[in-house]
């Protein structure tokens, strides 16, 4: 059976919608996101990779990606403009999400799943964080600092009924990166006091993707922000979410915000993948 030797080869070998390792129920965006090819061929199909290692069996070949590993470089990340934040929906698990904003370019992936628990997130956390360094991409958790530590992420984002931002500096030290949550400018003033590196500000407007949402800010509430902060000569990196599509990044960067996150419009498109190669080649991310 191809799907007993797929798993022998490794958890690394991710195909399809379920939580397993392997799932007959794939689509193509899917399984390309995860480094392979799927190639047709006299009634057999192989699933491949530009890798070294093959497995066959009963006309499967997989072959295990060979790429190297990046530890990425976090200052460089603090001037990234994309970031990708897992979600499910009923055709992609959290992974396949993070594995489709990859292919589609993005290097800063934030791990978040509200709903799981911590072994699960951990799980989850083990699968992308490899995929993550074979392209040099950033790996954040969200909530979960000390789950941070021990996968040995690259950092966490914290909102405000979360761990502190000046304890997680205690914990983690400045090797890793911390972003914080602001709604306000004094949101922000807090956070700077604190030492976050970089801030996930929003919303920019309603979103089904986080629940108890603060007041939306739309442009103007990002003018004002960005505005205030120069008048006080506080310099960190803003990051503006909450449902923001590819139509709207132009409008949003010329307030003078450092970048975007997103994750449900990337998600929503008919291909997730080419939808985050458009954002990204606005955005002019570099990969
Ligand atoms: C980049 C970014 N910005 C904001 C958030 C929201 O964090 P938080 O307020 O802690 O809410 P949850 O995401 O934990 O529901 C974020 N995660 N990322
Ligand atoms: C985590 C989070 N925090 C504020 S809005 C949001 C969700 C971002 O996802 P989407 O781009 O789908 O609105
Ligand atoms: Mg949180």
């Amino acid at each position: 059976m191809y799907l007993t030797e797929a798993l022998k080869a490794g958890a690394d070998v991710v195909v399809g919608h379920g939580h397993g390792p392997v799932c007959h129920f794939y689509d193509d965006a899917v399984i390309r996101s995860y480094g392979y090819k799927v190639i047709r061929s006299s009634g057999s199909e192989v699933i491949r990779s530009s890798g070294s290692e093959v497995i066959r069996s009963s006309g499967y070949k997989v072959i295990r990606s060979n790429r190297k590993t990046v530890k990425p470089n976090n200052l460089k990340t603090l001037k990234s403009k994309l970031q990708f934040i897992t979600h499910f929906t009923d055709r992609y698990s959290y992974l396949d999400s993070a594995m489709m904003a990859l292919e589609g370019g993005c290097r800063w992936i934030q791990l978040r799943m509200k709903d799981a628990d911590e072994a699960e997130i951990e799980r989850t956390a083990r699968q992308i964080l490899p995929e993550c360094r074979r392209r040099g991409a950033v790996f954040i958790i969200d909530d979960h600092v000390e789950l941070v530590k021990r996968v040995g992420a690259d950092g966490v984002h914290l909102g405000k009924n979360d761990m502190p931002v000046d304890e997680a500096r205690r914990i983690l030290g400045d090797e890793f990166i911390i972003g914080g949550t602001a709604n306000t400018f004094e949101d922000i003033q807090r956070l700077a006091a604190q030492g976050a590196d970089y801030i996930g500000c929003g919303p920019f407007r309603f979103t089904t993707t986080k629940k108890n949402l603060a007041p939306m800010l739309g442009i103007e509430g990002y003018e004002n922000i960005v505005s205030l902060m120069k008048t006080h000569g506080i310099n960190l990196p803003i990051v503006a979410i909450g449902g923001i599509t590819y139509d709207d990044i132009p409008q949003v960067m010329a307030t003078g915000v450092t970048g975007i996150a997103l994750s449900g419009s990337v998600l929503r498109a008919d291909n997730p993948v080419e939808e985050m190669r458009k954002i990204a080649i606005q955005l002019r991310v570099k990969n």
